[in-house]
């Protein structure tokens, strides 16, 4: 019999989305090319999933497509980049009109853009879906980001939905995101706020590790994740520093190099294209580059004079409070980003509904996003809200705690000063930003606003003459 639903390219993310759909009760027919060391990757999932009989696979393409009930529903999981263009190629002389294609990978939304019209104009629906969660929320459960066409979606809703995650009311981890890229578009940002996210709990470990072990450090964390503070991130950090390879701690034998796949780099990218001062993602992908440079940072390491003093240990609670501030103003700068690129590509995201899809399955999945749901329902700007003001306002002692821990025990903790600076900006009437004009003026006639006369009247002076 002919399968619902096709998964084109059986790595980490497809063998654990294709067991999800036929655990789901989906007829599925896997495809991955047979190509050099590929050979065997069709028959081996095959084997391996033997109790699963509602599994086809094929190593030739136009069987596949033939495989499959129309109009044909065909997901695809592979690398982010030119293969995509590649299979769809390959695709398209089999296919029908009002076949469906979805993109399951970390795509740029803007080939997503181009993917969508481009195949339009063949009568094929284009999906482009983030999907986030990794290979466990693959395999029982990811937040799923679809955006394309809402009719194209409604055809591959049930399938979607029924594999998704599921938020505490029960209902799917996943909803139409938005037109075209805007599926990919959110996917990316969650990415730029995971970036934050593993940043700060990173520069929370460097601080603590000044005055405590893994086991003490895992231990503080364990009360936090028992608080409004718990999340998925928190979780496995956990788990990951008491993980031991006999006496020792495995974490301490990691090399501290931070790899990059590209969505944190896109992510700063978009703020800075939409004039979005999104600087927590940004400081924490430029912590990832700098942990690159390994060697060098080792040589000057041991140039350094002064001695590493012995390491004064923070007040934990004022840590804690750091965290929570840091946090919520990652979220917020996040949810801006969207809003901004929404208005600009008219997408009408609902980031209420994005934040309930990201409270379970996503990577960024945390009890304030599910906080974050009804706060996001009467504004999109999660600093107008009293309760999260004033939780900001009160822990701004703490974080300068945390600051000032950083220095003296000679920590860096960008992140965290990145979302200092940024809401003490936020909450700042008047920033020296007058004599950026002035000197713009000065050196190009930019010409400036004033105070003292109405907006958008602009004037020059000639700053050099008495
Ligand atoms: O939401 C997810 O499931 C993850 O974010 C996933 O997309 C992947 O693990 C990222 O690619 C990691 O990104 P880096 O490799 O850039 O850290």
């Amino acid at each position: 019999s002919k399968s619902q639903f096709g998964v084109i390219g059986l790595g980490v993310m497809g063998k654990s989305l294709s067991l999800n759909l036929a655990e789901n009760g989906i007829d599925t027919s896997v495809y991955n090319r047979s190509e050099g060391n590929e050979a065997h990757v069709v028959s081996s999932f095959l084997e391996h999933n033997s109790s699963f009989k509602n599994i086809q696979g094929f190593t030739n393409i136009d069987q596949f497509v033939a495989s499959l009930a129309t109009p044909r529903k065909i997901l695809i999981m592979v690398k982010a980049g030119a293969i995509i263009d590649l299979v769809i190629d390959q695709l398209l002389p089999y296919l029908s009109a009002n076949d469906i294609i979805i993109d399951g990978g970390n795509s740029h939304y803007n080939d997503t853009q181009r993917r969508y019209s481009d195949l339009n104009k063949n009568g094929i629906h284009f999906i482009g879906c983030g999907v986030s969660g990794g290979e466990e929320g693959a395999r029982k459960g990811p937040s799923l980001m679809p955006g394309g066409h809402p009719q194209s979606y409604k055809l591959v809703a049930p399938i979607l939905e029924s594999i998704a995650a599921k938020d505490t009311k029960g209902n799917p981890c996943c909803t139409f995101i938005g037109k075209d890229g805007a599926g990919h578009f959110v996917k990316m940002i969650h990415n730029g706020m995971e970036y934050a996210e593993m940043q700060l709990l990173a520069e929370l470990y460097a601080l603590l590790s000044t005055s405590m072990t893994n086991e003490v450090i895992a231990e503080l964390f364990t009360s936090w994740n028992n608080s409004d503070l718990s999340s998925y991130l928190l979780e496995i950090t956990i788990d990951i520093l008491r993980k031991k390879e006999g006496d020792d701690y495995l974490l301490d034998k990691v090399l501290d190099k931070a790899g990059n796949k590209g969505t944190g780099n896109w992510s700063s990218k978009t703020a800075l294209d939409l004039g979005v001062p999104a600087n927590i993602m940004t400081s924490a992908l430029f912590a990832r580059y700098l942990s690159a440079f390994k060697t060098s940072r080792e040589q000057l390491a041991k140039q350094l004079n002064h001695k590493k003093s012995k390491g004064l240990t923070p007040d934990l609670k004022a840590l804690e409070n750091a965290y929570r501030m840091a946090r919520i103003l990652n979220h917020h700068q996040g949810f801006q980003l969207m809003q901004q690129a929404s208005d600009v590509n008219s997408w009408e995201l609902n980031l209420s509904e994005i934040a309930r899809i990201w409270t379970n399955g996503c990577i960024i999945r945390s009890q304030f996003m599910e906080d974050s749901i009804l706060y996001l329902k009467s504004s999109n700007d999660l600093l107008s809200h009293p309760s999260i003001f004033k939780t900001l306002e009160t822990t701004e002692p703490d974080i300068i705690h945390l600051i000032q821990s950083g220095m003296i025990n000679r920590v860096a903790v960008d992140t965290f000063w990145s979302a200092y600076n940024y809401w003490i900006s936020m909450t700042t009437d008047r920033l020296p930003a007058n004599l950026i004009q002035a000197q713009r003026d000065y050196f190009g006639a930019h010409t400036f606003e004033r105070t003292d006369a109405p907006l958008n009247q602009f004037f020059h002076a000639n700053w050099d003459s008495a």
